[in-house]
């Protein structure tokens, strides 16, 4: 993963100093692109730990078209929690609850976790309803049916709708490719908080493309990665010079359940991750 270490250095030596919607503050650049070839193993860092649980789960909710919390609460998964609890601070019912007795409520009360832990028309909610399109659907069809097509696209930015988000979408749209056999993905990430989500969705994307390219016959080529405002927040500074003092070790191998024909069918015991021995995880705040 020197790849996500030659961003980090380019962004620390050439990023501008930006002010942002959190109040944290950033170093940014704007317009940056990685390749990954999956051929080469699995794009999960090794400068730290990545939890990698939080990052399926948070894949099969897209694929559900899940925009509520519980599935991931439920999981362990805490990475979306944030919003929701932001906003039931600010609501009538919020009685000093802290962050983890909001989770919990969420877990055990199914009425309160319909009225509190939806994000709105999030990623799942485009993914499988974009005005009545199933995009998921169409774009597994093309692949299959049509695989020279330019066309296969798919966004979850939906200007519509944005306002009913609680966070507009970071990974705005996506685009496969297919040529001899194998199968390629591209994004195009608005924004890329370079220290805790761009790790993540590295991961989260090739991912995406080993299960596409399973489920529809294709070898996994490569995922493009870019990024508009691609930044470090200000707090994040001695995390990444840390993972700057490590030198990348060897991809870990990822493999999927074989016989998963088709990407609804995937449940996280379908996942095996092999030979990852990352550095230690490495903490920071994540700006709301
Ligand atoms: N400022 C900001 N950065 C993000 O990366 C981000 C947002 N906001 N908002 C929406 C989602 C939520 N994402 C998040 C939120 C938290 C972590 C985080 O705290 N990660 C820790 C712990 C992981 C875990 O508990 O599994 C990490 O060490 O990676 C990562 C991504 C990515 N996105
Ligand atoms: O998957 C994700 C989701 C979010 N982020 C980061 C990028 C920004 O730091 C914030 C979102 O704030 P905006 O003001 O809406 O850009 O979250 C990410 O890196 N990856």
């Amino acid at each position: 993963m020197k790849t996500y270490l030659d961003l980090c250095r380019h962004i620390l030596e050439n990023g501008q100093e930006k002010d942002d919607r959190t109040n944290t503050g950033t170093k940014s650049v704007f317009g940056y692109q990685m390749r990954f070839d999956l051929q080469e193993g699995f794009p999960l860092l090794t400068t730290k730990k990545v939890h990698l649980k939080s990052i399926i789960h948070e894949l099969l909710w897209f694929i559900k078209g899940d925009t509520n919390i519980k599935y991931l609460v439920d999981n362990d998964v805490k990475i979306w929690t944030d919003w929701p609890y932001q906003k039931y601070k600010q609501s009538m019912d919020y009685k000093n609850e802290t962050i983890e007795e909001f989770s919990e409520k969420i877990k055990t009360d199914s009425e309160f976790a319909s009225k509190y832990g939806d994000l709105g028309p999030v990623y799942g909610a485009q993914w499988r309803n974009f005005n009545g399109v199933d995009q998921l659907s169409y774009i597994l069809n093309e692949i299959k049916t049509n695989p020279s097509s330019r066309r296969l696209i798919l966004s979850a930015w939906n200007p519509a709708e944005i306002k009913n988000m609680a966070l507009p979408p970071c990974h705005t749209l996506i685009q496969f490719y297919v040529n001899k056999g194998k199968l390629s993905l591209q994004l195009y990430q608005r924004s890329g908080d370079v220290f805790l989500g761009i790790p993540f969705n590295i991961a989260s994307y090739a991912l995406l493309l080993l299960m596409v390219a399973q489920v529809t016959n294709l070898e996994p080529g490569e995922f493009v990665h870019t990024i508009g405002d691609a930044h470090i927040y200000s707090n994040h500074y001695e995390q990444i010079n840390k993972q700057l003092t490590r030198t990348p070790r060897a991809l870990p191998k990822m493999s999927l359940n074989k016989n998963i024909r088709h990407l609804e069918d995937f449940r996280i015991e379908d996942f095996t991750l092999s030979d990852y021995n990352p550095y230690s995880g490495i903490k920071g705040k994540v700006a709301v």
